[in-house]
């Protein structure tokens, strides 16, 4: 089986308001890498002239530039932190570069929303293609990963996937876009 493979960095802010890790409640930040494995959904052999799935820069293109422009030096709040009402009084141009997320914004649910985010767009522009797994590194010592399906991992939520930013192949990382306060 045929996988390709692409790593990038990312800077982040972020809290956990949960008991289940009390000092992470203070706002904090981390140097993330996200790994990512691409493989076809109907794997075939290599074909004698081409010998490529994909161009990597063609696979990479969106998901990097997402990375890049609206992950990179975001902060990731869950939907009910107090923080998000403080920057949408005080600071309203930067609340669109909040992430906001269903509940704490742990590693284990960013690899899932990122992963969700991922194989959105590869469904948009490239269907013949699936994440498969996803790698998020929060530290050089602490790290998540997904394989298989997203959906078994992602929180169960009352809303159509056209609400959630994640099932979205375009670079929302909120509903800012949709309601100015109650973004998620
Ligand atoms: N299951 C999870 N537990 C924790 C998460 C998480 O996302 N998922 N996140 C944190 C905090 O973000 C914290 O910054 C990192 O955690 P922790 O390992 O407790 O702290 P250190 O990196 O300082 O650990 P050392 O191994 O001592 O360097 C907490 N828990």
């Amino acid at each position: 089986m045929l996988e390709l493979q692409f790593t990038r960095r990312f800077s982040m802010g972020h809290r956990l308001l949960s008991d289940a890790a009390p000092r992470c409640a203070i706002p904090h930040g981390h140097n993330e890498f996200v790994t990512v494995s691409i493989r076809a959904r109907n794997a075939t052999a290599l074909d004698g002239q081409r010998n490529m799935m994909a161009a990597f820069a063609d696979v990479k293109r969106r998901w990097h530039h997402f990375i890049d422009t609206r992950l990179d030096h975001a902060l990731q709040l869950g939907q009910g932190d107090k923080l998000l009402d403080w920057f949408a009084t005080h600071e309203p141009e930067n609340y669109q570069r909040i992430v906001v997320t269903p509940g704490d914004p742990t590693t284990e649910l960013m690899a899932a929303l990122l992963m969700a985010k991922l194989n959105s767009f590869l469904e948009a522009d490239m269907p013949d293609l699936i994440c498969h797994q996803l790698t998020l590194r929060e530290t050089e010592t602490n790290a998540v990963t997904i394989s298989g399906p997203v959906e078994d991992v992602l929180p169960q939520l009352d809303r159509a996937r056209s609400q959630c930013w994640w099932w979205r192949a375009d670079d929302t990382i909120s509903n800012a876009h949709l309601v100015s306060r109650d973004a998620g």
